[in-house]
């Protein structure tokens, strides 16, 4: 799992360090070029004698610095003096009359290029975008001492430099008008010629804490990231802006040490699960188990307008391995359900979990399933007397309306940001979708505040909160998972993987974040299953779940 860690806890964490001395900037820097270095290597493959591809020399390539006032800056500066040193041809463009003097010095004696930017004197952000994109008349004649820039050859990679984690709020001054020249001056993301953008520890201009983006952001196409993730780089939307990843270890005690740790209260902020995390937590069934240990799911879902949300739901609890489903709404939906899966039962009965909603509006015609919904989410919450112990319920699309009481964490609510503002809404609260879309991990801790129950904010990233301390955070699912069903499927899904474990859920709630963030993550592996780089039907994305299943437990 990648555990994110807030810029607070990170500074705290570097403090004695740097107070014994420890290099880090030196070490980030290093790091840093390495990474680069790689990186170029590597776009600029050739064919080996064996006839695959080696990695290119990086001799002579162009490295772009955008340097800001601070450390950020100064890790920039450092990595470019290293890149100089090994024959790469490295300009700074200073957005800053403030930069750090280590770095820049360390970037003199290599050799490397200082320009410096600003709408007076220096070259303008919008020459200097020129330059670095590769146009004509770029700011080579204002390059300060230094080898002179080479006009028309636009940079192979441009480092950002402009702020770190020291960053408050939007974008601002000359690195801001740089970022926005850039905008319009790079060629397309995908263009060979757009040059390879690496986020100095992150993005600049993201919100570091929060993951929002308050205003120009460069996207990255690698982001560097020192001694721990930052919540920024997992979260929405600005974990779309971030590339690939790479964390370096800077030798960090985050979580504190020993028994530090075992005593310390501090946790990462935000987690992002990976597939061997999910692997290993899978339940498998053992010699002793059968179909009632292994979970029994209920769903109620589907109208006889909109029978097929049952099956989808119901398909993806057979397929990602309940113990057995019970499905519960009108006969003509049953029988339909029944027809595309013959596993799954129409008789009431006891259940380990309820899947609640989809398919069926929050008004107008529902063939019943609303009070049928109700009750059993008052059953899973343990509000029903004589319904016996209670269970973890999946809530989705119609049934979210349904929430008249605060929930337990075992409860999971699974809206996409449009629901989850009008059930913000009904209580009160002033939000609409491009709010919510805007600061999801905001909007789904309020959700959690206000209703107790844990929450799955789908997205292009879903952001799950519950009752622990830890927000998950998964960018697992291809942009083709945008398809109606999709979300039918993740709800009976997670149906399954909750039954599995439903007294242990309840017994934690808290875990319930985890087991969501889970289906999340194999949400997305299905879809990439279903149809690798295309796009997918949400029946597909179920079948295609027993397949991911055993890939996943293949890494155990
Ligand atoms: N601690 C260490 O030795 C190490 C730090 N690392 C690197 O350092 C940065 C954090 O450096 P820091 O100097 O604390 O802050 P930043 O460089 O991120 O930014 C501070 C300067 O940026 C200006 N600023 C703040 N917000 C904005 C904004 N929205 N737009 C533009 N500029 C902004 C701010 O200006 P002021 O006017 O407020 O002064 C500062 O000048 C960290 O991210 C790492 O890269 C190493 O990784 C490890 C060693
Ligand atoms: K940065």
């Amino acid at each position: 799992m990648i555990e994110a860690w807030p810029a607070a806890d990170v500074r705290a964490a570097e403090e004695p360090l740097l107070a014994a001395g420890v290099p880090l900037m030196e070490r980030a820097a290093f790091a840093l070029a390495a990474v680069v270095r790689r990186d170029l290597a590597r776009r600029r493959a050739v064919p080996g004698p064996d006839g695959g591809l080696v990695e290119g020399s990086v001799r002579g390539a162009r490295v772009a610095l955008l340097v800001g006032a601070g450390n950020n800056g100064g890790d920039a500066l450092h990595a470019g003096a290293f890149l100089a040193r090994r024959g790469l041809a490295v300009t700074a463009y200073l957005a800053d009359e403030r930069v750090h003097d280590g770095g820049l010095a360390a970037l003199r004696g290599a050799g490397g290029r200082v320009v410096v930017v600003d709408a007076g004197a220096g070259a303008a952000p919008s020459a200097v975008a020129t330059e670095v994109a590769g146009g004509a008349g770029g700011a080579g004649g204002a390059s300060a001492a230094g080898a002179g820039g080479t006009a028309g050859a636009g940079a192979d990679v441009v480092l950002d430099g402009l702020v770190g984690i020291g960053a408050r709020g939007p974008l601002r001054g000359t690195g801001a008008a740089v970022v926005a020249a850039l905008l319009e001056a790079l060629p397309e993301p995908g263009d060979p010629a757009r040059p390879w953008v690496v986020a100095v520890d992150v993005p600049s201009g993201v919100g570091v804490d929060d993951g929002t983006v308050p205003g120009p952001v460069l996207p990255a196409d690698r982001t560097v990231t020192f001694g721990a993730a930052k919540p920024g780089l997992l979260l929405p939307p600005a974990t779309h802006l971030t590339g690939a990843g790479a964390v370096i270890d800077l030798g960090l005690e985050l979580a504190g040490t020993g028994a530090q740790a075992a005593a310390s209260a501090r946790r990462p902020a935000v987690v992002r699960l990976e597939d061997t995390d999910v692997a290993r937590a899978w339940p498998v069934p053992g010699p002793a188990d059968h179909k009632y240990t292994r979970g029994v799911v209920g769903v109620v879902a589907g109208t006889a307008t909109y029978p097929g949300a049952a099956v989808l739901a119901s398909s993806a609890a057979v397929r990602a391995g309940a113990g057995m489903v019970r499905y519960q709404g009108p006969d003509a939906v049953g029988q339909a359900v029944v027809a595309a899966r013959p596993e799954v039962v129409t008789a009431g009965g006891r259940v380990q979990a309820w899947v609640l909603g989809p398919g069926f509006p929050a008004e107008g015609d529902d063939d019943g399933q609303r009070d049928r919904a109700r009750a059993a989410l008052a059953a899973a919450s343990g509000l029903l007397p004589g319904a016996g112990a209670p269970v973890p319920a999946v809530v989705d699309a119609g049934a979210l309306a349904l929430l008249d009481h605060r929930c337990p964490g075992w409860v999971v609510l699974t809206p996409h940001a449009g629901e989850l503002a009008a059930l913000l809404r009904s209580r009160g609260d002033d939000v609409d979708r491009a709010a919510v879309e805007a600061h999801p991990l905001r909007w789904a801790r309020r959700a959690h505040e206000l209703t107790g129950a844990t929450v799955l904010l789908k997205g292009g990233a879903t952001v799950v909160v519950g009752p622990g301390p830890t927000a998950y955070a998964q960018a697992d699912a291809p942009g083709w998972l945008a398809t109606a069903g999709a979300g039918d499927v993740l709800a009976g899904l997670l149906g399954t993987m909750l039954a599995a474990r439903s007294a242990e859920v309840v017994a934690h709630p808290e875990r319930a974040a985890e087991i969501a963030a889970a289906a999340a993550l194999v949400h997305g592996r299905a879809a990439e299953r279903a149809n690798p780089g295309g796009p997918v039907a949400a029946l597909d994305v179920a079948g295609a779940l027993p397949g991911t299943v055993a890939a996943l437990l293949a890494l155990r």
